[in-house]
Parts: structure tokens; sequence; C-alpha cells
């Protein structure tokens, strides 16, 4: 087979491609398996070349294989037809590309969702918004008021999945009830103008106002203080991939806004979230969340960002869920079984603690990445 190595590259990747698009049902692990199955079979097919290269037939004379160096050389003899097509060096040729840049691409793919998750991650504050705000002292009374009144609902917490933190409810609330009502902590130009302006507003935030950013949220605290000047490249995109990630956009889609607590709910598609929000258009663009169906304690909070561009797909159906998003969730389950593995062989004789008594967070059977008493509940 003359193109026999791009039926190795491209044959898994078509099959991936395809079982991220296929659409699962609520509940449902066959998206999983048919991740796995993709792996296990790029991983069968490479070992199958490898194992052809090994058995190719020596030259009769009994004399050693050429060298790839050699070979790569003997490429161009191969193509122009000075060596027979069938021979065992031209067979090797023909396989060798293919099967390095077939790992290549694997490495790459699975290294770049790995990084995601083996970069070290920073400490988990334990403050809760409300504190962070008598902290910083930053804001009026009425605001303090408003979002006491959303604590006395919501929580953030540790949802013990690849989604990290999210919001929960403190008590059953009916469809139609008003979750949150917050003013925006930060705004900036982010999309829409073409112009970005995260760096100039971040600079000329006063000390207190950044200090108290970066008690809210752990991304912020590798951003430098100072003025813009302090601001090289890489801490420039850092601020913007958190703008990406965290804010919300004005109705004009222009202006972009954080807000300390709706920033942490999760994704879901339009039909399986429980809440809905807007944001006003004028200053200070406060953001409004509703409820759409009834919820029960400890349910998790979730609404529909409506970004075009979202890799995680719903946290419930997993519509629109990418390959990439796959493989996240696939890690985040390997490596959560493994610091089970580790922290039950570190606490073997150690009576087992009462976690955070939240029944109903997702997969709360797993290990919570914080210890309880500093999970982010304003108790
Ligand atoms: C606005 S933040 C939500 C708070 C975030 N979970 C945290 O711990 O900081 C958005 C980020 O949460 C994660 N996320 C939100 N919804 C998700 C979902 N359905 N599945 C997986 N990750 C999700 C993604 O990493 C996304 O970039």
């Amino acid at each position: 087979m003359d193109r026999w190595w791009e039926v190795h590259i491209s044959m898994p990747y078509a099959f991936a491609t395809w079982s991220s698009r296929t659409p699962t049902i609520p509940g449902s692990y066959d998206g999983d398996v048919l991740l796995i199955f993709t792996m296990a079979l790029a991983v069968i097919l490479l070992l199958l070349a490898l194992h052809n290269r090994r058995t190719a037939p020596q030259p009769a004379n009994g004399r050693p294989a050429p060298a790839r160096v050699r070979d790569c050389t003997q490429e161009g003899e191969a193509a122009q037809g000075s060596l027979p097509s069938g021979s065992p060096t031209a067979k090797r040729l023909q396989r060798c590309p293919g099967v390095m840049l077939y790992t290549l691409v694997l490495t790459c793919k699975i290294g770049h969702v790995d990084s995601r998750f083996s970069r070290r991650r920073a400490p988990r504050p334990a403050w809760t918004p409300g504190e962070a705000h008598s902290r910083g002292a930053m804001q009026g009374a009425a605001r303090n008021a408003e979002l006491q009144r959303n604590l006395e609902v919501l929580k953030i917490h540790e949802t013990n999945t690849n989604r990290k933190l999210g919001v929960v409810a403190r008590r059953s609330l009916p469809k139609g009830y008003r979750i949150i009502y917050e003013p925006a902590t930060f705004s900036c130009y982010q999309w829409g103008s073409g112009k970005r302006t995260a760096v100039e507003e971040w600079s000329e935030l006063s000390s207190e106002h950044r200090r108290h950013m970066r008690l809210l949220h752990t991304v912020l605290r590798k951003v430098p203080d100072g003025g813009k000047d302090a601001f090289k490249e890489r801490d420039k995109r850092r601020l913007e991939s958190f703008i990406s990630d965290y804010a919300f956009s004005d109705p004009q889609r222009d202006r972009a806004h954080i807000y300390e607590l709706t920033c942490y709910i999760n994704h879901a598609c339009s039909t399986c979230a429980n809440a809905e929000f807007w944001v006003d258009s004028d200053w200070p663009n406060s953001i409004t969340v509703k409820l759409v169906r009834d919820v029960k304690k400890n349910d998790e909070i979730f609404i529909c960002y409506h970004k075009p561009s979202l890799y995680f797909g719903c946290a419930l159906c997993r519509y629109g869920e990418t390959l990439r998003g796959r493989l996240g969730r696939l890690l985040f389950i390997i490596r959560n079984l493994s610091r089970r593995r580790c922290k039950a062989n570190a606490n073997e004789t150690e009576p087992a603690s009462d976690d955070a008594g939240i029944s109903a967070a997702p997969d709360s059977s797993a290990s919570n990445d914080i210890p309880s008493d500093k999970a982010l509940v304003n108790s």
C-alpha cells in the first residue's frame, strides 16, 4: 500500500473527530467509551506498525539493516525508482515517517490537554466573597448588602469534577427566584470594538481594588500589581485569557464584565441550564441571574454561556463537548483516581473524616480537592 502511513494518521483521527461530534445521551458514558476505543485503536495501530518494522525481512547477505539516516537519504532514490518498490528498505521507508508523524501528533494532542492539568495550581483561597468585601472595604454598604443577599441562598463550592469550582444552592428555591443581583467589579473592552483595554483598566485600579480582585480570583495572583510598565507580554495574555474565561459581555457585545459570584457559575446548554442571566447595558452593568426551574438544596446552578467557541460542552448532557473536552475529563478521572489511591495509602491508619456535607455536589463520592474547612462556604 503506497499511502500506508496516511491511513495510520487519518483513521484514528477521523474516528475521534466523529466520536466527539456524536451527541451523547444524558448521563451515559458512551462518549468516554468511544474515546477510550479510539485511543486503544491508535495504540494498537502504533504497535502493529512497530512490529511490522521489526519483523521486516532482513537482507539475504545477513548484513545489518542500514541506519535510518542512510534510509532517509535513500528515500529520494526509492521515489525515483532506483530502489525496487517492494524491497524491505523501501517498505521500511514508507512506514517510518508515518509512525513518527503519527506518534508526534498524538503526543502533542494529549500533551496539550495534559499541560492544562499538570500546571502547578495556586493554593485555593480560604475566603468568601463576603469576607473579601469586608477585608477590602472598597465597596459601599448597599453593595455589601446586595452581595450578602446573594450569599444567603448560594455558595461557591468545589464540584469534584474538571469544572473545579461551581455555585451551589444553599436551600430549595422556586423557579423564577432571583438568585443573584450584583454590579461588575471590573470592566474593559475585550470583544466587539476590536480594541482590548484589560491591561489599561487593570493598571488604573486602586491597589486596594486589585488586592480585592486577587482575593477573589486566584488566577490573578500571577498578574503584576504595578502599572502598565510592569506588564510583560505573558502577563497581558494571562489577564486577557482570564477575561475571556470569566467575563460576561454587555448586550452590545462590546465590553467585558467580571462579577464576583456569577463568575463561578458553570456552563450547561440552554436546554439543561437551570438559570438564566442578563447584563444591564448601563454602568455599573449589574448582572441578574434568575432560576428557570426549581432547584433543591445543594443543586449546582448552571447558566448557558452562549459562547460559540466552548470546548467543554454542557455539564449535564455534554452537548457541544469537543475531543479536547473529553480528554480533559478523562485525564481528570485518571488523576483523581491516583490521588484517591495516594490519600487512601496515607490515611490507612487514620479514621475517615466527615466531608463538607455537600451531598448533591456532583460526584461527591470522589475526593475533595480542598479541605472542607477551606471550602468557599460562607457559613
Ligand atoms: C466562568 S468560569 C466558572 C468557574 C470555574 N469552574 C472555576 O473553578 O473557576 C468558566 C470556566 O469553568 C470551566 N467550566 C465551566 N463550565 C464547564 C463545563 N460544563 N464543563 C467543564 N468545565 C467547565 C471552564 O474551565 C471555564 O473556562
